[in-house]
């Protein structure tokens, strides 16, 4: 029943960004390159010399002269300036790294609670979700109010920091009340998921984030070598045995997924747990001591019986659900004469090929009708948070360049 409510309201935004749009026209250069041209060395320059390439046009030729080092340089490196990236990201290390840094960075840092792992959020006047950020001594007071020890605030994880250099930490509630909390803070714990779709922009990932450490710490208190307690450091960006010296780090596993296309359709499957209707792209995990490039061919093989024939990267994605997965977004083409698909059904329900009307008009579905007993009754794809939803996105406008 969670997973149908997940997908009820589904805030599906089609969005033909400046993004989308390079990526698309990369995808259609790149194929022209075939298998060979994926290597470690071609990709990444023609990548992102594309994209670059492409932000000049928009942004006037005045882009275009810019020194010929820059080319070689990211979107994310363009755009921003790289002095206050640097300070920041050289600022977090510290205090990820320095117990000290790190308990003066929290006096003044920015805390996100959670209850059972269940983010706190807050409803504006204006019908909006967001993330209350509380002070440390505002949690502090929470705290006493509630007859608890203040210093129990010094177990947040730090998360990340704000623009404006200001630690961001996670810290979980769980022992206390909800109910008092919540009505202390004027906000509701809510589930992961159902947070996805009511927060916006980047607090979405943030949460995720914080989430996923919380639920690291929550999960790795012994060493798994000795059966003795760890130890975090203060940041929580790692935990130690003592005993037997092991240091443990928290960890992510790595998926491929991938949208297959014979050119003219794309192959879209379901779990039987999926929601009636939903289709998503295929994925599967990494086996230990595979590249993404193998992953991806052993999955599709597996799971649809079909061969690759080449592989354009899109993207990635931290995916928090059921627990941290490192999602590695591809697109794969097979041969157009061999693409009788055979489902493995122990992994699918089903798999099979849509047309690009098929894929625009799930698209554009915002939440999907539904019969008497709430079930979907159309073909819909998961929702734009998604990385499964880009990947569709980006093949859709792919078609369209192409026609
Ligand atoms: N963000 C997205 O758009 C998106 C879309 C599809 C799938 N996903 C996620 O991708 C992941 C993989 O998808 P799937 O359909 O293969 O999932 P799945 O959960 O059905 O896993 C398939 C099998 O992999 C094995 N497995 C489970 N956890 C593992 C782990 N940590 N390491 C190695 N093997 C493991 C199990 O045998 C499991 O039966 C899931 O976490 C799913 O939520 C994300």
């Amino acid at each position: 029943m969670n997973e149908v409510k997940l997908y009820l309201t589904p805030l599906l935004q089609r969005r033909h960004t400046l993004c989308q749009w390079q990526r698309s026209l990369h995808a259609l250069s790149v194929n022209t390159f075939g298998l060979c041209a994926l290597t470690q060395v071609v990709f990444p320059f023609y990548f992102f010399r594309l994209r670059i390439w492409t932000a000049s046009k928009i942004c006037g030729t005045l882009n275009m002269l810019q020194p010929l080092r820059i080319l070689f340089r990211p979107k994310w490196m363009v755009s921003r300036s790289s002095a206050s990236y640097v300070s920041r990201m050289r600022h977090l290390n510290k205090i990820k790294e320095e117990d000290e840094a790190c308990r003066a960075a929290l006096q003044s840092g920015n805390i996100f609670l959670y209850h059972k792992l269940a983010p706190l959020l807050r409803r504006t006047d204006s019908g909006i979700y967001q993330l209350p950020a509380l002070q440390t001594k505002d949690v502090e007071e929470i705290l006493e109010k509630l007859g608890e020890d203040k210093e129990m605030v010094k177990e947040s994880i730090l998360i990340n920091c704000t623009e404006q250099n200001e630690a961001q930490f996670s810290f979980d509630v769980g022992a206390i009340e909800q109910a008092a909390v919540e009505e202390l803070c004027r906000g509701t714990f809510v589930d992961l998921r159902k947070a996805f779709f009511l927060l916006r922009g980047s607090e979405a990932p943030l949460v995720a984030r914080g989430q996923a450490l919380l639920r690291w710490h929550q999960t790795n208190g012994f060493c798994s070598s000795t059966g003795q307690p760890t130890q975090r450091n203060q940041s929580g960006s790692q935990r130690v045995c003592h005993s037997s010296g092991i240091t443990y780090y928290p960890k992510m596993s790595p998926v491929v997924i991938v949208l297959v296309s014979d050119g003219k359709r794309c192959l879209l499957g379901r779990q039987s747990t999926f929601p009636r209707g939903m289709y998503s792209a295929l994925a599967g995990f990494c086996d230990i001591g595979e590249t993404m490039e193998e992953a991806l061919r052993r999955e599709i093989a597996e799971e649809v019986g079909l061969e690759v024939e080449s592989i354009q990267y899109s993207g990635s994605q931290h995916w928090p659900f059921p627990q941290s997965s490192f999602m590695v977004a591809c697109h794969a083409t097979v041969n157009p004469d061999k693409t009788h698909v055979s489902v493995d059904k122990v992994e699918l329900e089903d798999a099979r090929w849509f047309s690009l009307e098929e894929v625009q008009e799930a698209l554009a579905i915002k939440a999907p009708p539904r019969n008497n007993k709430g079930e979907p009754t159309v073909f819909w794809v998961p929702p734009s948070y998604a990385i499964a939803n880009r990947l569709i996105q980006e093949w859709a406008n792919q078609q369209h360049l192409k026609s």
